[in-house]
């Protein structure tokens, strides 16, 4: 059915695009003739209703009501017979003219649109004055309507903005806008390939704006040393009043006052640098942990959940304490230092110079030092590391371990890996205790030489006992801040260390991208195999498939059978695209998985397992999973598809009932049925069943199937099987032995056929009777 319609300006309507709203409906793009007198053109647009398999029905769009709130629409009920008439009862001309550009006046004619079509729109003769309006757009470019729904259009390079109006409705509603999209254009996602950083390079990155507050408490902690090394000159003073008889009262207010600037300037830096840091190291945990979260699955086939905790709590909190400790310990000695040095030489030349001859040589030895004990240090971080995910382990299969009474065990492996990273803590807290030993004779030999030389000046009348007083306390502050910067010296080791670890994990890029590749518009559900070789990462000389073909047409059910270790849950995480084929390919809809967006390619793929993983939260929110948007009328409509409301309703807490760690408050069917419920909530078009009935006594077994049959209704399904008995009724079986396909055909097929499946079956029926 044809929709004729005038327009004013058509140039933005080129080449062969779709209209799409919302990812609801779509519209077809008009074709464009010239037509029309006054310089308009038009388009004709192809009208099917609702009900027609058309997929690119546009009546959807047309028909679609705005709201005045803008953001809902509501189908509104045209039935096919309206539609038919629409195009005798449409009013196809308008429009607003150039004089009075905001308001619109619209005709009714009878006549056919082919014959309207050659009138002008201004021309009255032939149109019916049917109402006018004032819209919010200066031009517009063309009018639909039906019945007493007006739809006025305006196009855009790349949209159209359409106003919904009523023939009573004075007000019209505010122009929403549907974007073009190429015919059957999937969007293509590229990832931002990151450069790699520099530990330095991140930690600016990461601090960002709150450099400015670390910056601050960095000239807060220099003004503090600064203000310090008045103190020196202050008591010097006295001890030369006291001498020379003179009023204490002066020095001893100038040195509360500056005590009192520096007790300020203390809380200052002290309070900016470690809110600056918090924040940081808070930063960094949220980039780390993201980074994680983008690997690839391999990536935690190869690290141990231990190992990547310990980076996220011990290596950031390494880096955030140096980081603070730099500041507060580290600038205010840096400040005493230099400060203090050229105080030294303000007081006496002589004497500075005979005590930074010993300079040279500490700052050798601690260069020196300093590449060993990172070594060190990262090779102990890492002992540790491998001791905690021991820990780890046995915690997250703490039932495990007390199952088979094997705590000893356990702990005993977890002493084992302390120990050797508690030789290698000790080796460093060795060369540490040497470092810091060398360290504080060299400053002794100072004070030591300050003392017999200061004494020998004083004696000779080169300087006043008050003025070697503030030597001495400048030499020991000086002391203090190198003994303080030797610790800081190694703590900071341990941090460069902790530093490289996140460095590297941040700058991995993810062997998968998942962000990266074809979105399409629609997933059908057809998948292929082709020719699949695949070795997993971790055992990369071990081929698990071995040239595996394999075709499931769009809403078939296709179970795979066969012997343990044969590769069926292989073919699911590969289909998952947790890993990548290493020959041949799979494809989705035609499409090879390697090109489509992995992200996009999971939202559409459903997963129950045999052992389903809930979030220790609320069942709602691991309803939500899925489809965080999901209203709590959806959730519980999925919910008693997949026999799940009953149970739910029956806890105190329904749907806010908290399920426990995995989920271990709820029985197995229970946990199942929550996932074939977030599995329905999700909508997708692919769904992969894992042993979903295993672990099941036959009433929660029948429930659960029921949830299934539900779940599977017109998707494609890939059942990775054992209990056979339970995929009898599927499409097709497909056995696989050592990662190919034996044998393929229904269940009466492969019985009749008398071979491998054959024999599983009857293997299983003999287990069951035993
Ligand atoms: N993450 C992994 N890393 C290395 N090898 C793996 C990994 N997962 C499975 N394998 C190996 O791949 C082979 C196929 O395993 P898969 O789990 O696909 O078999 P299956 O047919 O599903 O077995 P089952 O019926 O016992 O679950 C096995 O030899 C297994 O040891």
């Amino acid at each position: 059915m044809m929709l004729s319609l005038i327009t004013r300006n058509s140039k933005s309507i080129v080449g062969n695009k779709k209209l799409y709203s919302h990812g609801i409906s779509s519209i077809n793009k008009p074709n464009l003739a010239n037509g029309g007198e006054i310089g308009k053109k038009r388009i004709d647009l192809n009208l099917s209703n609702n009900n027609d398999n058309n997929k690119n029905s546009n009546i959807k769009l047309i028909g679609q009501r705005l709201n005045n709130n803008n953001n809902h629409i509501h189908k509104p009920s045209i039935p096919t017979s309206s539609i038919l008439s629409i195009k005798n009862s449409l009013i196809n001309g308008i429009i607003g003219n150039s004089n009075n550009n905001n308001s619109i006046r619209l005709f009714s004619t009878t006549s056919s649109s082919n014959n309207s079509n050659n009138n002008s729109s201004n021309n009255n003769n032939n149109y019916n004055f049917k109402s006018s309006f004032k819209l919010n757009f200066n031009v517009i470019d063309g009018v639909i309507i039906v019945g007493c729904t007006y739809f006025i259009l305006k196009f855009y390079n790349d949209r159209i903005g359409v106003v919904f109006c009523e023939e009573t409705n004075t007000i019209p509603s505010k122009e929403i806008f549907i974007p073009f999209k190429e015919d059957g254009d999937d969007e293509q996602e590229v990832g931002e390939r990151h450069k790699p950083l520099s530990p330095f390079q991140l930690f600016w990155k990461t601090i960002g704006n709150d450099i400015w507050m670390f910056c601050f408490g960095v000239v807060t902690a220099f003004l503090s040393s600064w203000i310090g090394l008045q103190i020196p000159k202050v008591f010097g003073k006295l001890i030369d009043s006291t001498k020379s008889g003179s009023s204490l009262t002066q020095p001893a207010l100038h040195a509360v006052a500056i005590l009192v600037i520096q007790a300020s300037l203390n809380f200052l830096y002290s309070t900016l640098i470690s809110i600056a840091c918090e924040r940081y190291s808070a930063k960094l945990r949220n980039t780390l942990f993201e980074s994680m979260l983008e690997q690839e699955i391999a990536f935690y086939d190869k690290n141990s959940t231990g190992d990547l905790l310990n980076r996220i709590s011990s290596d950031v909190q390494l880096v955030r304490s140096a980081l603070k400790h730099s500041v507060s310990l580290g600038v205010k000695s840096i400040g005493q230092i230099v400060g203090g040095t050229i105080s030294l030489f303000l007081i006496s030349p002589k004497l500075s110079l005979g005590m930074l001859t010993i300079l040279p040589a500490m700052v050798g030895v601690g260069t020196f030092y300093a590449g060993w004990l990172k070594s060190l240090s990262l090779r102990s971080q890492a002992a540790q590391a491998q001791s905690t995910s021991v820990a780890e382990e046995a915690m997250s299969n703490i039932r495990t371990v007390v199952a088979f009474s094997n705590q000893e065990y356990e702990s005993q492996r977890f002493a084992e890996k302390n120990k050797k990273s508690l030789s290698l803590a000790t080796e460093s807290g060795i060369q540490i205790g040497i470092f810091q030993g060398v360290t504080s004779m060299a400053l002794s030999s100072i004070s030591l030489l300050v003392y017999w030389y200061g004494g020998t000046l004083v004696s000779a009348g080169e300087m006043t006992s008050g003025q070697l007083t503030s030597f001495i306390i400048h030499t020991m502050n000086m002391q203090n801040s190198f003994s303080q910067l030797s610790i800081l010296f190694t703590q900071i080791m341990s941090a460069m260390g902790g530093m490289t670890r996140i460095t590297e994990l941040i700058n991995k890029t993810p062997a998968i991208e998942s962000g990266v590749g074809i979105k399409r518009n629609t997933v059908v559900g057809d998948i292929q195999f082709r020719d699949v070789q695949f070795s997993y990462p971790a055992r990369p000389h071990i081929q698990v498939l071995k040239g595996l073909n394999l075709d499931i047409k769009q809403g078939q059910v296709v179970a795979l059978a066969g012997p343990s270790g044969g590769g069926k849950s292989t073919i699911a995480s590969l289909l998952e695209r947790f890993y990548d084929v290493d020959g041949g390919e799979i494809l989705i809809d035609g499409v090879p998985i390697k090109k489509i967006n992995a992200k996009w390619l999971r939202n559409h793929i459903g997963i129950v397992s045999q052992e389903p993983s809930l979030f220790a939260t609320t069942i709602i929110e691991n309803l939500r999973y899925g489809c965080p948007e999901a209203t709590e009328q959806q959730v519980m409509e999925a919910a008693k598809l997949a026999n799940a409301h009953q149970f739910i309703e029956s806890f105190p807490l329904g749907y806010n009932t908290i399920v426990g760690e995995r989920g271990i408050q709820l029985s197995g069917g229970q946990k199942q049925r929550i996932a074939i419920a977030r599995a329905i909530l999700k909508n997708p078009q692919i769904i992969i069943l894992d042993e979903a009935t295993s672990a099941l006594d036959s009433e929660s077994e029948h429930l659960v199937q029921e949830a299934l049959q539900n779940l599977m209704k017109g998707r494609t399904t890939l059942i990775i099987a054992h209990r056979l008995s339970t995929v009898q009724n599927a499409d097709a079986i497909a056995v696989v032995k050592h990662g190919v396909i034996v044998e393929y055909g229904s269940h009466s097929q492969l019985m009749a056929k008398k071979q491998l499946y054959y024999q599983l079956v009857q293997r299983q029926l003999s287990l069951k009777d035993e």
